[in-house]
């Protein structure tokens, strides 16, 4: 099954709640073709579907905590292998949350060529978050949860940017800056793909 993907390009785009992921992912999408796949927005149409798993999900959600791996690694396969004829590349927007993450997705799916790490300050995430939480419409961008999210980014997180670096593929993307440069970056680090 995981052999109709083994051609297209798979991307992680890993970074803390709020860094710009999805801003930068589409912006990806309009000028590759690229196919955006934000595991957080899996998650949110599953529990949009009001089915009984949906409801678990917005628990965990919620409290900010990670949901069980298997589930969102199914979501993510499913959906790679819908798309699997027409794309040329993936990109992995909000996965591996935790080490253990990539390791079965390596497993189960294939191997990353490249790790974009959007790299914000706390400060400027915890800003962003809270002006996308006056429209978004979710309900964990409030300051209680996003406090939470932080925390298990620096915990959970930071150590998967460690462990693929030892591998080569990171690039650190400085996402301090105004949307457009932060492209610069990305787009060079996909040209040199
Ligand atoms: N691989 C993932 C992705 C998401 N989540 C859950 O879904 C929530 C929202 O995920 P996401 O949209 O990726 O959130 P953030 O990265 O925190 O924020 P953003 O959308 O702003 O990227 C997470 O807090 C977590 O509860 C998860 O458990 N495992
Ligand atoms: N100033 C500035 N704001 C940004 C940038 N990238 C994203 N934002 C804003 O920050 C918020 C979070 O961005 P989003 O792409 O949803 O981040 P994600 O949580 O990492 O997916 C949004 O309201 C964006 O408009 C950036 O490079 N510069
Ligand atoms: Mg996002």
């Amino acid at each position: 099954m995981a052999d109709k993907i083994k051609d297209a390009k798979i991307i992680f785009v890993v970074g803390g709640p709020g860094s710009g992921k999805g801003t930068q992912c589409e912006k990806v999408v309009t000028k590759y073709g690229y196919t955006h796949l934000s595991s957080g927005d899996l998650l949110r149409a599953e529990v949009a579907s009001g089915s009984e798993r949906g409801k678990q999900l917005q628990a965990i959600m919620q409290k900010g905590e990670l949901v069980p791996l298997d589930t969102v690694l199914d979501m993510i396969k499913d959906a790679m292998i819908a798309k699997a004829d027409v794309s040329k590349g993936f990109l992995i927007d909000g996965y591996p949350r935790e080490v253990k993450q990539g390791e079965e997705f390596e497993k189960k799916i294939g191997k990353p060529c490249l790790l974009l790490y959007i790299d914000a300050k706390a400060e400027t995430m915890v800003k962003r978050l809270m002006k996308r939480g006056e429209t978004s419409g979710r309900a964990d961008d409030n300051e209680e949860t996003i406090k939470k999210r932080l925390d298990l980014y620096y915990k959970a997180t930071e150590p998967v940017i460690a462990f693929y670096e030892s591998r080569g593929i990171v690039k650190k993307i400085d996402s301090e800056l105004p949307v457009d440069e932060v492209f610069s970056q990305v787009a060079k680090a996909i040209d040199a793909l």
